[in-house]
């Protein structure tokens, strides 16, 4: 399987079956099917094939699927109908698919009328979950996330046993504490007795909070070997959460990394608000892929990114998907861009940035130019961006207005994590990034999911689910420990943790917290044995 990244196209070939497939009655039966639906001729979603004389099969990210075969090799731009000629037929037929859930339509319907379509149907997952992790690294934050938002003071005793009973449930790095404030967070007051007495449990990774370098030496002077310092990519949430500027916090963690970096210590950098703000709403991929890239050029080792209120969900949207049409028109017609759009030198930089590459570079001239395209929203506000929803008018359209629609479509792409991902993958290599979603909306194992099928194999998560934070007005707690590792040993993805341990440390701080876990899996595991 070869994977293109620079175009975050994905290619396979269709390796099991070799040309004599296509004579099968799998193939036929399929192409039967297919048949009867009526060709596109317009945006069908992400299909987009490669044929040769064996069967290729490229698609945009998860979704597919069309096939076929020809003696010929060809990119078609996503949504042309395309004729191909059958090796024995000779007869050209259309092939392509006509709608974003083609795939599973075609799945299903297949299954109700085919014979001989086991086969596949046991691809299905291989198709699916192609590209998933074989190990997650979990980072537990219960100790620090979860526990820095109670009202209560919880008995330093109490935070000590939680850690141990998490490392004995396989836990191999679990955030103990915070060096901040205590005046901003009362209940990590007691951050230097936690750590002087876990730092000599041997084989785990204890990072704590700095905010400052005054954080940071005394977390140190108690023993810290690990440490994390935390941005935003929200202003105001910089403000409200460390009281300064994205700006100011930057120069600060620059100065805690340099002296981290004497210690030989290492640097884990949060990037909070990465899809939304309690403030501020949406925020802007660029602005997420700019804060991690500065901690990652600073020397943090990891990068995670926080949907700290828990507003994100997985997928791109139908403008997003239209901008990725665009792109391929672009590619395939290769139009040319007249830089008549006058009204900044940016937004010509920009076209360009178009024109010659895939959205990594787009994200990159966003990130550079961002500020100056956002004053350009204006542009954007006469045009109807339904209108362009037809590729035949798109490819007519004067390059400005398709400049225009694009802009559109970057701006619409806010509060999506695959979006923001996908920025951030631009300037922080996949195996330095981790996530870290807060539940609120219930959507943290889906958007843990998509992570994972990025390529993200770090997850922080808490246990039982505790956890929000003081200063994001209604976030909730982070996705529960337990669920993660139900969910990720149900994918067969490993993670050296035992759920029945966890889930007694779970057991262990609800019962101390005076409530039921939040975790979904224990609450039904506990169901089945009462
Ligand atoms: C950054 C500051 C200190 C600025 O706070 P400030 O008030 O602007 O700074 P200051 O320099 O004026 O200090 C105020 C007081 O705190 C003291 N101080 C100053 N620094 C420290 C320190 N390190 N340790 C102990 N004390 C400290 C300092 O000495 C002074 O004491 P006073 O003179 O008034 O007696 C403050 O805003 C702060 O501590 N904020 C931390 C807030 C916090 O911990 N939020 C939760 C963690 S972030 C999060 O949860 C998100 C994340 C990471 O999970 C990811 C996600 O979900 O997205």
């Amino acid at each position: 399987m070869t994977r293109t990244p620079a175009s975050k196209f994905y290619c396979f070939k269709w390796y099991e079956y070799d040309a004599n497939f296509f004579d099968s009655s799998i193939f036929r039966g399929i192409s039967n099917r297919v048949h009867c639906h009526p060709p596109i001729t317009l945006f069908s979603d992400t299909s987009v094939f490669i044929l040769k004389k064996s069967c290729y099969i490229l698609y945009f990210q998860s979704n597919f699927i069309a096939r076929g075969c020809s003696e010929t090799c060809k990119i078609w731009p996503c949504g042309l109908t395309c004729s191909y000629k059958h090796r024995n037929g000779g007869n050209n037929q259309t092939f392509f698919h006509s709608s974003a859930h083609s795939w599973h339509l075609q799945c299903r319907y297949a299954d109700s009328s085919c014979n001989g379509l086991d086969v596949e149907f046991r691809a299905l997952p291989r198709k699916v979950l192609w590209d998933l992790p074989r190990f997650v690294q979990i980072v537990e934050v219960g100790p620090r996330d979860g526990l820095q938002n109670e009202k209560s003071i919880v008995p330093t005793s109490v935070k000590i046993e939680l850690i141990h009973k998490l490392v004995a449930s396989g836990l191999s790095v679990v955030e103990a504490t915070s060096f901040v404030s205590p005046k901003w967070v009362p209940q990590l007051a007691d951050a230097k007795d936690v750590l002087e007495v876990i730092r000599h449990v041997p084989d785990v990774r204890f990072p704590v909070l700095t905010p400052n370098l005054r954080g940071f030496e005394a977390a140190v002077a108690a023993g810290a070997k690990e440490v994390a310092v935390f941005a935003s990519a929200s202003e105001s949430f910089s403000k409200s959460n460390i009281n300064c500027t994205i700006k100011e916090s930057l120069a600060r963690y620059r100065d805690v990394i340099t002296s981290a970096k004497k210690h030989g210590i290492r640097i884990r950098g949060y990037v909070s608000c990465v899809v939304g703000c309690p403030v501020e709403g949406a925020i802007h991929p660029s602005k997420v892929a700019y804060v991690a890239k500065e901690l990652y050029d600073m020397g943090c080792s990891e990068i995670s990114l926080g949907d700290t209120i828990g507003v994100g969900t997985p997928g791109t949207d139908f403008v997003a998907l239209c901008f990725q049409h665009v792109i391929s028109w672009y590619h395939y017609l290769s139009l040319p861009f007249k830089t008549n759009f006058e009204a900044s030198d940016d937004v010509s930089l920009f076209l360009r940035a178009l024109q010659s590459k895939s959205i990594n570079m787009l994200a990159q001239c966003m990130c550079e130019k961002g500020e100056h395209l956002l004053i350009s929203d204006h542009i954007i506000c006469s045009f109807n961006c339904w209108t362009f929803f037809n590729a035949t008018i798109l490819a007519t359209l004067p390059t400005y207005v398709i400049g225009t629609f694009t802009l559109l479509a970057i701006l619409s792409v806010s509060g999506k994590v695959l979006a923001m991902l996908e920025a951030v993958l631009s300037f922080v290599p996949v195996d330095k990034l981790a996530v870290h979603f807060h539940d609120t909306y219930g959507q943290a194992l889906a958007n843990i999911l998509v992570s994972l099928q990025m390529g993200i194999n770090i997850v922080d998560s808490s246990v039982s689910g505790l956890g929000g934070c003081p200063y994001a007005k209604g976030a909730t707690g982070n996705v529960a420990t337990e669920d993660v590792v139900y969910m990720l040993h149900g994918l067969g993805i490993e993670t050296n943790v035992n759920l029945n341990k966890l889930m007694d440390a779970g057991d262990y701080i609800s019962n101390r917290l005076g409530r039921p876990s939040g975790s979904k899996t224990t609450t039904a595991l506990h169901k089945l044995t009462t």
